[in-house]
Order: structure tokens, then sequence, then C-alpha cells
């Protein structure tokens, strides 16, 4: 498996990279979580769109994200609208996505786009070709918060990802009971092993907590905490994450 280079950081390789998520209503407060993030220890950032009040109002996202771009500095960006019925706050329509994608992509303020892979085939190899024109790393990503499906299910579908062309493969699943959290963990580590992009899991909600710690064990490349506030449930506080990330590491290095 090839790592993706992100500025300073090789995402694939090593310890798992920490992203903490900007949530913020208002172009103030999203100005706050990122003087936040920028001084936290996380190694990446992702701005959560969705979240974005004036979000579909072209001058003021780009504005907005221009701020984020200057207050981050050299830490990683990604950019995330998610979708209502994917688990995020707001509805959109497959053409305002593609456009707010694409407007996104090419103002060079992301270095990765976050595109939801059951958006649709055309928007979503539209937007792949567009970001790989512009140099944005792509993560492909589909989210559950209903159920943990069949393991083969899962498999195929971070392969389906991969086969469009994302840089990276990403799953998000809801358990409800144990073995899902399991099923998720075993398809990590599968699909880490034949895949030649990296790959982000997770099992949410509090029982899938365990898979936001064990990505170096099984494979999972990024993992994302909270920083005051979270953005998925099941998100672990971002210094405590740190510490548990960096414990297993040394541990399993001896
Ligand atoms: O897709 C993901 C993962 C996530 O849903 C989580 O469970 O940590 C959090 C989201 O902000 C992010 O876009």
């Amino acid at each position: 498996m090839k790592g993706v280079r992100v500025r300073q950081i090789e995402i694939g390789n090593g310890i798992p990279k920490i992203c903490v998520p900007i949530v913020g209503k208002t172009q103030e407060e999203i100005i706050k979580y990122a003087e936040e993030a920028r001084n936290a220890p996380a190694d990446m950032v992702e701005w959560r769109a969705d979240w974005y009040e004036e979000i579909l109002c072209e001058n003021r996202v780009i504005e907005t994200a221009g701020k984020v771009r200057q207050i981050l500095k050299e830490k990683p960006l990604l950019f995330t609208f998610r979708s209502k019925k994917e688990g995020g706050e707001k509805e959109i329509s497959v053409r305002e996505y593609s456009a707010l994608n694409s407007q996104m992509i090419k103002s060079g303020y992301a270095d990765l786009i976050d595109i939801e892979y059951f958006m649709g085939k055309e928007a979503v190899e539209q937007l792949v070709y567009l970001a790989k024109e512009n140099q944005v790393k792509t993560v492909l990503s589909s989210h559950d918060f209903e159920k943990t499906p069949p393991r083969k299910e899962m498999l195929l579908c971070l392969k389906a990802m991969e086969e469009t062309g994302a840089d990276i493969a990403k799953l998000a699943v809801m358990p409800r009971r144990k073995e899902d959290v399991t099923e998720l963990l075993a398809v990590t580590a599968e699909a880490a092993g034949c895949l030649s992009c990296p790959v982000i899991t997770m099992s949410m909600g509090k029982e899938g907590m365990i898979s936001r710690i064990s990505g170096e064990t099984f494979g999972c490349a990024v993992t994302f905490a909270s920083l005051g506030k979270t953005s998925a449930p099941g998100q672990i506080e971002l210094h405590a994450l740190r510490q548990v990330l960096g414990i297993l590491h040394e541990a399993q290095k001896g």
C-alpha cells in the first residue's frame, strides 16, 4: 500500500494520523475553531462545512475557506460537506454538492476533499477527475448511521472507491452489537492488505470506540478526534486519543 503525502504528513504510514473537525456555524466560530485546531496536537483538520450557515453563498464560502487556510498554515485541510442522508447537518442537491466541491477544489485552499461515494456515479467521477487535475487528494466516503453491513459488502464498497480513483477510501458504520465492531475491524485489516490506497474506517458510537484507537494494528490510516465538540458519535477527545495512540505505538515497537 502506498502512503499519501499531504504537506508534511504521510497518510497510511506509521502511527494513524489524527484529524479534528471544525464544526462552526458562523465565520467567527469557524475561525475560532481553526485557531484552536492549529495550536492543538492534531495532524490534520477537517472543515465540516455542512455546519456553516452560509454554505451556499459562494463568495462567503471561499472567503471563509481562505481564512481557514491562512490560519492553519502548514496543517493539512480536509474539506467535507456531509449530506443529511449520511449523517450531516444539511440537505443538498447533487447539483449544489458538485458546484460547492468543484469550487473548493479549484480554490486551492483544501489539500483533501471528501466525496461521498453514493452521491451518484457521474458527480463522483467528475469531482475525482477535477481533484486530480488540481492536485487535491480525494477521500471517497460512505457512512451508515443505522447499521454495519455484511463484511463482504463493506469490502466491495472500499474496493469500488479505490477503482473510482480514490486516494483514500473511507467507511463509517454503526454497530448494533459487539460482533459488528469486530466485523469492521476484520474488513479494515483485509482492505488494508489488498487495496493499494490507504483506508479509513470507524465503527461509531460508544460500542465502536475501540476502532478509533486500534488503527495501527488493523490498518486504519486516520482517526477523527474531538476538540471540544464531536462531529460523530463515539469520537474521543484529542489529547486523550493522542496519548493512547502513543502508548500503543511505543509498546508495539518493543
Ligand atoms: O466521516 C467522518 C468520520 C466521522 O463520521 C467519525 O465518525 O469520526 C466524523 C466526520 O466529521 C468525518 O467526516
